[in-house]
């Protein structure tokens, strides 16, 4: 059934039509003074110490809105699909293959799944730990006997996004000296420019790829390992400075790296949910086994939280609802993330692939073209820099811009007044978007300027604009993993509702197959003729061009 044809969806469109004048944060608040008492609630880790204290009362919703939101949960069975993720049902219909990222940090057990792989997640975590801690202990020695300095994560998207995100989020955490690389990219600068830091003989490359056919990857790990052998010859040393992360033992022996030195994982784990699988292992050599398995933690109290919270205190479907009330009602186009916090400057990004690349679809399930909006665009920055930026147009731009203010209560840098003056703009924006500033109190500041038109009327701040503040007690890895499945499932809860497979990502193929037939025309070998005029032109422009 499409998302539309839910009852509540029309009764949500009957009320956005009849209250979208009146209602108004400004007299919201003011109806009622327990409103920030009944719009917020947190989320406690019960194996963990994450914590997620959400305020949703700057939101435009009233009762009726909000009871109608959450009837629309319901109505899409959204509870009986995040069950049968849970119990490994293929709910990721278009693959035939199970969504189990839940499985890889079932940490307590509680959850009980069954699928082929399930039982080696274990195993797999032991091989990550054993080896992690030879890196960090300096037990495993490159060929020439040095320990491992630096360490190269070759991968993209989803291979590379988390483990970016992460050890980022976590760098007071990180082991001091090693230095750690991220090569992604297929322009050969960023490959080149990693390689400069390097030394052949204290390198360890990570190949991360679930598939291991990415042509970014598959390429940047051959010069890769074409540096490598040019100091140390032998290809037997190979096996001391290459492990890979992927599904695919064939091609990874292939390639030349030993079976033990690959770490697996399975299909039914979606390449954006990988971070907490084997493509996790640059992060554990990062911040230490233990670190590591409290991310998981971490994730796996939201996993529970999500699983057993009633609808009106579940974080995730309260987020997803609410961005559904923006995206499908109120016409916003896209969403931004602004977390204030430093060591969560990559926030933004990993969840532009995993939100974009999940919920960016159009046909349905069932195959039919969708008459509503799917996924919005997801954006964001860290910290007050945005201020500097942007905010401008959420302020007083023509778009309506929903945003999600994320700050730790604690700091891992107290310095001076930093955190305090951090945290007195994570609540001043809000509050700013909230309440604006109205015509009447702009000439009042005025004084005698206020004869100025056009002066009074730029310094007018709408508001109206909402926001959702989710403040945690600091960046820890327990916290940080239950922010990101937090993330993970709000995009499951949409997902649900609008009817789409979450789980593919057929829209990133087109392209990909283009950029093949392509490649070899840039060296003049075939003909440019099934192109556009555009595109053969191009082609043509580069050619008379190149040396
Ligand atoms: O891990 P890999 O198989 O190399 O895939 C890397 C990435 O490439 C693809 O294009 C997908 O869109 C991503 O979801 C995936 O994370």
């Amino acid at each position: 059934m499409p998302a539309t044809a839910n009852p509540s969806w029309k009764k949500l469109q009957e009320l956005y039509e009849s209250n979208k004048d009146s209602l108004t944060l400004n007299s919201l608040f003011a109806q009622d003074p327990k409103r920030f008492e009944k719009l917020s609630t947190e989320f406690k880790g019960k194996y963990t110490d994450a914590n997620i204290f959400l305020d949703y009362s700057k939101n435009i919703v009233n009762d009726d809105i909000l009871k109608s939101l959450l009837s629309l949960v319901k109505e899409a069975n959204v509870e009986k699909l995040r069950d049968e993720m849970y119990a490994g049902e293929h709910i990721n219909t278009s693959e035939g293959r199970a969504v189990l990222h839940t499985a890889l940090r079932n940490v307590s057990g509680e959850l009980k799944q069954n699928e082929d792989g399930v039982q080696d997640v274990t195993a797999v975590l032991q091989h990550m730990k054993q080896f992690s801690d030879s890196i960090r202990d300096e037990s495993w020695k490159g060929y020439t006997g040095k320990p491992i300095k630096n360490v190269v994560n070759i991968g993209i998207g989803g291979s590379d996004l988390g483990p970016v995100m992460v050890t980022e989020a976590l760098k007071s955490y990180i082991k001091r000296d090693i230095n750690f690389h991220f090569v992604s990219n297929i322009d050969g600068t960023h490959m080149a420019e990693a390689l400069k830091a390097c030394d052949p003989e204290n390198t360890l490359f990570i190949v991360a790829s679930k598939t291991f056919t990415t042509q970014e990857t598959i390429t940047n790990a051959t010069t890769a390992r074409d540096w490598f052998l040019q100091s140390a010859k032998d290809k037997a040393h190979v096996a001391k400075h290459f492990v890979a992360l992927s599904t695919n033992t064939e091609a990874v022996t292939s390639f030349g790296i030993a079976q033990e030195n690959m770490f697996q994982f399975w299909d039914w784990v979606g390449g954006r949910y990988s971070l907490w699988s084997a493509i996790g292992l640059t992060i554990a050599i990062a911040v230490g086994y233990e670190n590591f398995h409290q991310l998981l933690a971490g994730a796996h109290d939201i996993d529970l939280h999500f699983k057993n919270a009633p609808l009106e205190e579940n974080l995730p479907v309260l987020l997803a609802v609410l961005g559904i009330w923006y995206n499908d009602f109120y016409g916003a186009q896209t969403h931004a993330i602004l977390p204030y916090d430093q060591y969560l400057h990559k926030f933004a990004d990993y969840f532009q692939q995993g939100d974009m690349e999940s919920n960016g679809k159009y046909i349905t399930k069932s195959g039919q073209h969708v008459d509503y909006q799917t996924g919005p665009i997801i954006w964001g920055q860290a910290g007050t820099n945005g201020q500097h930026a942007f905010y401008q147009l959420i302020h007083q731009g023509t778009k309506l811009i929903p945003c999600d203010f994320i700050f730790p209560v604690e700091t891992h840098n107290p310095i001076g007044e930093h955190h305090k003056i951090l945290l007195s703009n994570a609540l001043a924006q809000p509050e700013a978007l909230a309440f604006g500033k109205d015509e009447a109190t702009v000439k009042k500041e005025l004084g005698a300027q206020a004869s100025n038109e056009t002066l009074v009327k730029s310094k007018v701040f709408p508001g109206n604009k909402p926001t959702n503040s989710l403040v945690v007690q600091k960046i820890t890895p327990a916290t940080l993993g239950a922010l990101i499945a937090l993330y993970e499932h709000k995009i499951f809860v949409q997902g649900a509702v609008w009817e789409i497979n979450s789980f593919d990502q057929m829209g990133v193929e087109l392209g990909k197959v283009l950029a093949k037939s392509i490649l070899p025309k840039l060296s003049g070998n075939g003909s440019t003729d099934e192109l556009s005029s555009s595109t053969a032109g191009l082609i043509n422009y580069y050619l008379s061009h190149s040396k």
